[in-house]
């Protein structure tokens, strides 16, 4: 789909995606525009992996569509870059193995990028990825999956494993290669201090289903906090307000942690699954 000239980075029309008789995502119409850092936040079991595994072509919908920088999933394979929760590598090949079949397998490879972030991970380049821990070994799947240097980078909570300090680094250089590549990467996350401090683009799914989905600039604009919301107001939840408030209601901006708790809570209480 094309927008102003521009295609966008991820389009979705109605997207469904059954597993039996459980819906784990449903009717859901996203547009992601490129360039963006993508927050995909919503508790456990809200579609999230549904969603990302879709976009990759990895499961099929059962009804609806799904285009990804413009083409059906799967069909621009170095143009995406994916990594999964469970952040697989391959247990017996060595740190310096993966990059040699980065390299191999990657028309656009960054093998100096790859090289200088697996030096400053301090990993062994020698060292088997199954011998390499948790945190290490995401380190490594987000390396092979950056150097490919995609248009479009796609992580299930790529920092659930790492330290603090991991954290910041790895979120650092994400959006320094996303910038510098005008590339678009989505990530899941259910830390919303990380969403807020990296991401420009929100979407919050809950019951299967997309609650809230924008730039966040212009959903914080669109909301308020409003203390005792007047009759007629549009209540989110709590003290969330959708859209304008008529003066002289204590009316304040709203964070974007409480914005996102405020969908959550209205997404699972409506049992919208
Ligand atoms: N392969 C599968 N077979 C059956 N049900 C599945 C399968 N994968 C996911 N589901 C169900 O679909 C729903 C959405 O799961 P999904 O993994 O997309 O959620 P999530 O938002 O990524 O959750 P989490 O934050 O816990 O990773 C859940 O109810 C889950 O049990």
């Amino acid at each position: 789909m094309v927008d102003s000239g521009t295609t966008a980075a991820l389009v979705t029309e109605g997207l469904t995606r059954r597993y039996g008789r459980r819906v784990a995502l449903a009717d859901c119409s996203l547009r992601i525009p490129p360039g963006r850092v993508v927050g995909l936040v919503g508790p456990n079991g809200a579609g999230k992996s549904t969603l990302l595994q879709l976009a990759c072509g990895l499961i099929a919908p059962t009804s609806g569509s799904v285009r990804v920088l413009g083409a059906r999933p799967g069909t621009r394979l170095a143009r995406v870059g994916f990594v999964a929760q469970d952040t697989p590598v391959y247990a017996t090949l060595s740190v310096a193995d993966h990059l040699r079949l980065g390299a191999r397998l990657n028309p656009a490879w960054d093998a100096a990028f790859a090289a200088r972030r697996v030096a400053a991970l301090g990993l062994d380049p020698r060292q088997r990825a199954g011998r390499l821990s948790g945190g290490q070994r995401a380190q490594l799947a987000l390396t092979l999956a950056a150097a490919k240097r995609p248009e479009l980078l796609i992580l299930d909570e790529p920092v659930a494993a790492l330290d603090p300090l991991a954290r910041e680094g790895f979120l650092r250089t994400l959006i320094e290669s996303v910038t510098e590549l005008g590339a678009t990467a989505v990530l899941s996350s259910h830390l919303l201090s990380d969403v807020e401090r990296v991401c420009d683009h929100l979407v919050v799914l809950a019951g299967g289903r997309v609650q809230l989905a924008g730039d966040v600039t212009a959903l914080l604009d669109a909301h308020h906090r409003v203390p005792s919301p007047p009759a007629g107001a549009d209540v989110v939840h709590g003290a969330v307000v959708r859209g304008p408030v008529p003066a002289g209601t204590g009316a304040g901006p709203v964070r974007l942690e409480e914005l996102v708790l405020a969908y959550l809570h209205r997404g699972t209480e409506r049992g919208t699954r």
